[in-house]
C-alpha cells in the first residue's frame, strides 16, 4: 500500500488499482459507521430503481459491527432482501454459522422488517441447500459485501481448494465446497458459496477488512491478478462494478 503518494478516488480514498478504491479508518466504530452510510445509499440507489433490492452479506468475526451499523438506517427495509455470500454446513441458529452472525447483527432495530434467507435449514440436504441458493439468486444481487480470510479466501472459496477452478468458471451464482485440506476453513469444510457469476450482477461491491494482517496480505493480493493464487481477488477481477474496500485496524 503507497499511502505516501495516494491517487485521490472519488470518495477521498486511495485508488489501489483501476477500479479498487481503498479508505482507512482510525478505529472499528468509524468503520462500522462507514460501511453502514456506503450500505445504505447503495441500497437506497438500488430501490429507486427497482421494487425489491437484494443484499449479499459474508459472515465471519469481521462484518458484526459494521451490519449492527446498518441495522438502525431508515431505509424501506420491507422491500430488502438479504442472503448469505456463503455458509458453513451448519444449522442457521448454530453460533458458527453465518445465518445466526447476520441475524444476531443485522436483523434487529428498522432492519428487522427485511427478509432473510437463510441457505441452509433442518431437514435440507446439503444439494437442495445448494440448489435452493442458486433459485434464490435467481434475482440477482444488487449489493454484495465480501470479506477476506488471512489466507486471502473470499466467501467459501479457499485457496488450493479441492474444485477451485471449476467454482471460479462456474455459470451458477453458488456452488457446493469441499474445503478439506484448506486451514483456512477451520473445523467447517463443507461450505456452499458464491461464485464470480453470482457476484459480477451486483451494482456495488464492498470488502470490509480489518487488522495489520489482513493490510498486509492486501499488498500481496493487489499486486497480481490470479484468484487461483487468492481468491479474494475475484472482488476485482470479476467484470462489473468497481470495488470498495473499508479497513480499520
Ligand atoms: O469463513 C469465512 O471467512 C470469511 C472471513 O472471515 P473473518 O472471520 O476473517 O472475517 C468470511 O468473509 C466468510 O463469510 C466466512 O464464511
Amino acid at each position: 500500500m503507497h499511502d505516501s503518494h495516494p491517487h485521490t478516488g472519488t470518495h477521498g480514498g486511495t485508488r489501489l488499482r483501476e477500479d479498487v478504491e481503498f479508505q482507512s479508518f482510525q478505529d472499528s466504530t468509524q468503520w462500522a459507521w462507514a460501511a453502514a452510510v456506503v450500505l445504505s445509499a447503495a441500497l437506497r440507489r438500488a430501490l429507486e430503481g427497482d421494487s425489491r433490492a437484494r443484499l449479499l452479506l459474508s459472515g465471519g468475526r469481521t462484518p458484526g459491527p459494521a451490519y449492527a451499523a446498518l441495522a438502525r438506517a431508515p431505509l424501506a427495509w420491507d422491500r430488502v432482501d438479504v442472503a448469505l455470500v456463503d455458509e458453513r454446513w451448519l444449522l442457521p441458529d448454530d453460533p458458527d454459522s453465518n445465518a445466526r452472525m447476520v441475524r444476531q447483527s443485522l436483523l434487529s432495530e428498522r432492519a428487522a422488517a427485511t427478509r432473510f434467507e437463510a441457505i441452509t435449514r433442518a431437514g435440507r440436504s446439503f444439494e437442495e441447500a445448494v440448489t435452493i441458493a442458486n433459485m434464490h439468486a435467481a434475482r440477482p444481487a444488487s449489493v454484495v459485501v465480501l470479506g477476506m480470510g488471512e489466507d486471502g479466501h473470499v466467501a467459501s472459496l479457499f485457496p488450493g481448494m479441492i474444485g477451485l477452478a471449476d467454482a471460479l468458471a462456474s455459470p451458477r451464482p453458488y456452488v457446493a465446497v469441499d474445503a478439506s485440506g484448506c486451514p483456512g476453513a477451520g473445523a467447517w469444510t463443507r461450505r456452499v458459496s458464491l461464485t464470480p457469476a453470482g457476484l459480477a450482477p451486483a451494482e456495488t461491491r464492498l470488502l470490509l477488512i480489518r487488522g495489520a494482517r489482513k493490510r498486509e496480505l492486501l499488498d500481496r493480493v493487489m499486486a497480481g491478478d490470479d484468484p487461483m493464487e487468492f481468491p479474494v481477488r475475484i472482488a476485482f477481477t470479476t467484470p462489473g462494478a468497481p470495488l470498495r474496500i473499508l479497513w480499520c485496524p
